[in-house]
């Protein structure tokens, strides 16, 4: 089996959720299938050992990701938070995704150590979420290295929001 066949399998979709028109992927099989998961992860950790110092993850299935993600990788993990939820100082940033708005946080000094970052979610849609993620991480001394998401809706074209990004992700129409 390929990771596209294996993610595939291990995804569920659901119609009109969070709102009318909208086909919700749910990843809560993938995360429930230990070797799947392992999988998948493995493939993402292999094209970046070694060339990232720093993984970075939107709350909240990036963190499911992003945290088992950069612990194979023996490097940290850096959250970036819905508003209200980071003590200390903060860089925000408000952006629209494809069934709403959100404002997104990041603790000022994050990258202060850690220059080269890999930005890890589970969708790309409209990219609005990970265009804020990409701002955040560079108004906080970051550098982006890449991005990494398990699936990309290319309908709603979110990679014209990534404009000179390393973006992978599966593709889907
Ligand atoms: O490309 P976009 O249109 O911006 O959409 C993608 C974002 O939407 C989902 O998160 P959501 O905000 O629903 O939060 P959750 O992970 O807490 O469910 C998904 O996990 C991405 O972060
Ligand atoms: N269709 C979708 N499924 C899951 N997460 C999403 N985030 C934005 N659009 C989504």
């Amino acid at each position: 089996m390929t990771v596209a066949e294996t993610l595939a399998a291990h995804t569920a979709e659901v119609p009109d959720f969070p709102k009318a028109g909208v086909l919700f992927k749910d990843f809560n099989p993938l995360f429930a299938a230990p070797a799947a998961f392992a999988e998948v992860l493995e493939d993402i950790a292999g094209r970046w050992r070694g060339q990232v110092d720093v993984v970075a993850g939107v709350e909240a299935r990036g963190f499911i990701l992003g945290a088992p993600l950069a612990q194979r990788m023996d490097i940290g993990f850096v959250p970036i938070r819905k508003v209200g939820k980071l003590p200390g100082e903060t860089v925000s940033c408000e952006y629209d995704l494809e069934y709403g708005s959100a404002v997104v946080e990041v603790a000022a000094d994050a990258f202060a150590d850690a220059h080269r970052v890999l930005l890890v979610d589970d969708v790309l849609a409209t990219g609005g979420t990970a265009a804020a993620a990409c701002e955040l991480i560079e108004r906080a001394g970051g550098r982006i290295a890449g991005i990494e998401m398990l699936l990309e809706l290319r309908f709603l074209a979110g990679r014209d929001k990534l404009d000179g990004y390393v973006v992978n992700a599966i593709q889907v129409d």
